[in-house]
């Protein structure tokens, strides 16, 4: 708190700071500075960059305080859920005592997590799993705990460059704010000089993308799995009021057992349509039909199977250039004509006909006729006979692929879940069940379901230890004030002093009372697919805290 406040100090600009001293009344002694007694507009005498530093600093403080406040009041939440849990067990009062002993010293470990300035030193940089236009995210291992990760890097001027800075925000905040199984774990986020740090849990499964190109197409059972996730996964970002925007295969990541998760929040990068003229737009106001830029974007008539492979060889191309493919976006968003939620229904639509057909309905070989073709879909959506979609899943495309106001979702994800296309899909245990399909995974680093990625010439690690209380803000550091982040559930079980005799102790678990507490009435699967060991720390929120013998299956939060 001190050294927040001498901090704020230092950054105080002088002038403001003699204009906050308390002025002298007329006849109090003490001599004193002439100055004080002319008044001054400070706004005139203090620069932009001071300005910007002052509101810096403010936000820092503000931040630092409410965070403060959050982690006492969520402290309070952990301790008393748990006492109740207990409460209403059937546990000896040794466990219930070993059980709130672990918590407290979680507790205690988090906080000396909190005080430690992570970087990018605490953690061994592995393989190079994706590439994007701001960065690159790879496996690594944190050195102290020996856990895996994945860690996105973003570079700060690079975001800066092209107006990201909102965004690159609004995704650490969804990823710590979203607490749901169908969303990627962020654990912690930190800074440094040059970029900016997501570390996440690691997902082995690889992307939808990657199994997209491997298998074609996919049978409607999987296809009905996946999209079922993707709409649980959407909807719990809804619940919270993000809106994704940019949802498409190489953002829907698979976890070892081949559940689906949610990724890279804000990044979005809209293609952009201002080189696209006024009237490339024009069917927009004519509805019924073609118009004469339609002929541009006319691709020669290819048959599926043509078009399937054309759309593989130039899919990786388009995912990592530096625009990104425009083919799940919704039309009222290339458009700019302001949207809403709606538009991530309509990327699930696009995303279904993908899996499907084997191509998104859209696809041309080049982006700017995708974009003309997207926003006069009425003209070119079209299901080939050779794909044999069945009627349903035809139907619930042509529902998603619409206008706004017509397309399903638009009401709430309970629309989109009555269809019949889900027939047989039980909502609330899908994530319990069995995958469609189980990815090949032989160890924790395994990264065989990603695409090899060269490595460019070696760039030394930049330190992260030059946050704010060691050095002066540059510039590009103030757009990213209140970046660092800590989720409780980095705290390792194993760094827990004394974890080891509580987890030696025959603590004589009454397991199904003790799995009761936190599922709810149903005593369900003993050997629950989310508790393996080899997940990171905390998987499943709290409830990791508890010794093995004691393990639960996590209540899924969002599905149910
Ligand atoms: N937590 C994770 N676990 C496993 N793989 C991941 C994880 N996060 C990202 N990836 C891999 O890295 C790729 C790129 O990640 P992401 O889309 O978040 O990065 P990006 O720089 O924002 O890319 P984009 O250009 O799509 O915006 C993903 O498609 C996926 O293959």
């Amino acid at each position: 708190m001190d050294s927040a406040r001498s901090w704020f100090h230092k950054f105080q600009p002088r002038d403001k700071m003699r204009s906050t001293t308390r002025r002298k009344e007329p006849g109090e002694g003490g001599g004193g500075d002439s100055r004080d007694d002319f008044p001054r507009d400070d706004d005139e005498a203090l620069s932009n960059t001071t300005k910007q530093k002052v509101a810096a600093a403010k936000q820092y403080i503000e931040n630092h305080y409410k965070e403060q406040m959050k982690n006492l009041q969520e402290r309070k939440e952990r301790r008393n859920l748990l006492e109740r849990k207990l409460a209403d067990a059937d546990v000896s009062e040794e466990d219930q005592n070993n059980l709130l002993k672990f918590l407290e010293q979680k507790e205690t470990e988090y906080m000396r997590l909190q005080r430690h300035k992570m970087g990018v030193e605490d953690f061994e940089l592995l393989t190079m799993i994706g590439k994007g236009a701001f960065g690159e995210v790879r496996v690594c291992r944190e050195k102290t705990t020996g856990h895996v990760f994945a860690m996105k890097k973003l570079k700060k001027s690079e975001m800066l460059r092209r107006g990201q800075v909102e965004h690159v925000k609004a995704e650490r905040n969804l990823l710590a704010e979203v607490d749901s199984n169908c969303i990627v774990k962020l654990y912690c986020s930190f800074q440094d000089e040059e970029f900016l740090y997501l570390i996440m849990e690691y997902l082995p499964g690889g992307d939808m993308m990657t199994l997209l190109m491997r298998k074609d197409t996919l049978t409607e059972y999987e296809a009905q799995f996946y999209v079922a996730e993707t709409v649980l996964a959407i909807e719990s970002i809804h619940r919270h009021n993000y809106i994704h925007r940019d949802i498409k295969p190489d953002n829907l990541l698979l976890d070892r057992h081949g559940h689906l998760r949610l990724s890279d929040f804000g990044l979005c990068k809209p293609l952009d349509c201002s080189t696209i003229q006024e009237g490339d737009f024009s069917v927009v106001n004519n509805p019924n039909g073609a118009t004469q830029n339609e002929d541009r974007s006319a691709a020669p008539k290819r048959t599926q199977q043509e078009q399937l492979q054309h759309w593989q060889k130039n899919r990786r191309t388009l995912a990592y250039s530096t625009v990104g493919t425009p083919d799940y976006i919704a039309p009222e968003v290339l458009l700019k004509k302001g949207y809403g939620m709606e538009c991530d229904w309509w990327s699930l639509g696009a995303i279904m006909y993908e899996m499907l057909v084997g191509y998104p309905p859209f696809y041309s070989d080049d982006p700017m006729s995708t974009c003309r073709k997207i926003v006069n879909w009425k003209t070119h959506l079209k299901f080939p006979e050779e794909a044999k979609l069945s009627p349903e899943a035809k139907d619930l495309i042509s529902k998603l692929l619409c206008n706004v106001n017509q397309r399903l979702g638009t009401n709430g994800a309970d629309e989109i879940k009555e269809h019949p296309f889900f027939n047989g899909v039980d909502w609330n245990n899908i994530y319990h069940m069995e995958a469609a399909f189980t990815p090949e995974v032989n160890d924790e680093l395994d990264t065989q379901n990603f695409e090899k990625f060269e490595e460019s010439e070696h760039h030394p690690q930049t330190s992260s230890k030059t946050g704010p209380w060691r050095k002066m803000l540059s510039s590009k550091d103030l757009n990213f004030v209140g970046y660092t982040y800590k989720n409780f559930e980095i705290v390792n079980d194993y760094q827990v002093p004394g974890m080891a005799e509580l987890k030696k102790k025959d603590t004589k678990p009454k397991r199904p009372s003790v799995k009761s507490l936190f599922e709810g009435e149903s005593e369900t699967s003993e050997s629950s697919e989310t508790t393996t060991s080899d997940q990171p720390p905390g998987q499943g929120s709290f409830l990791n805290m508890l010794p093995p013998e004691l393990e639960v299956t996590p209540k899924q939060h969002d599905a149910v």
